[in-house]
């Protein structure tokens, strides 16, 4: 049987970056999306976007939705303070797998943990099992359906505290057309959207932050 996308795109990894050296694990994944194959990472383009809103909010404790091959794992991963935590959440495990060799390749093991499960079934657990009080940053990038179910969730498991950020992929293309108009016309959040593109397309996509008022 043939390699997955996701093993070719580990084997890029392996063979163009430096083990230890986050940035270029990021640039060896998007050549490899740019002049090989196409794959669901955020990208380099709205990456930038992600980076800087790591940056800003200097996350204690950050929470990600769908890992897949661990791309926006990195790039948060190597933005965070001195101690801080990134819980990424990933329930296919052959993707799994290869996301976890990604982010050990990029050194950054110590400060990410990959849960493998559905999110519905882990939220409600981040408290009692991995010690969480609120997260201060939430990336979701998982299936656009999950995007409003799981933030209610993280809302009624007391997971946002005021000023939580949640920063939404996809929110044009593929589109979450349900949770966009729910942090947008909810009085809890403050919603802005931030204009891009498809990763690694021309296509028109964007990122949605928004802010948890409490
Ligand atoms: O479909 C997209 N993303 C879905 C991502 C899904 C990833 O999150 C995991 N997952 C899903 N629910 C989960 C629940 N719990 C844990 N992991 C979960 C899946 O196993 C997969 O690894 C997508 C599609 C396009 N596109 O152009 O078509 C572009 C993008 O940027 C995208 O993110
Ligand atoms: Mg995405």
């Amino acid at each position: 049987t043939g390699s997955t996308r996701p093993q070719r795109l580990l084997k890029a990894v392996q063979k163009n970056a430096s083990r230890g050296d986050p940035q270029s694990v990021i640039s060896a994944i998007d050549r490899f999306c740019h002049s090989s194959e196409w794959a669901m990472n955020v990208g380099d383009e709205k990456g930038v976007i992600l980076d800087s809103v790591v940056c800003e909010v200097s996350p204690g404790c950050a929470l990600e939705l769908g890992t897949y091959c661990g791309y926006s794992t990195v790039r948060i991963g190597r933005l965070l303070p001195p101690g801080a935590k990134l819980i990424t959440l990933e329930f296919n495990p052959d993707y799994a797998k290869v996301a976890r060799q990604v982010i050990d390749f990029a050194g950054l093991q110590e400060k990410v943990l990959l849960v493998e499960g559905p999110s519905g079934d882990l939220i409600p657990k981040m408290k009692e099992q991995y010690g969480i009080t609120t997260f201060d940053l939430v990336f979701l990038d998982h299936w656009k359906d999950r995007y409003l179910p799981d933030t209610k969730l993280l809302e009624e498991c007391g997971l946002l505290r005021k000023g939580s950020i949640l920063l939404a992929d996809n929110v044009i293309c593929p589109g979450t057309p349900d949770y966009l108009a729910y942090v947008r016309s909810s009085p809890r959040y403050e919603s802005k959207y931030f204009k891009s593109h498809l990763e690694y397309t021309k296509v028109e996509d964007g990122l949605e932050k928004s802010i948890f008022l409490g």
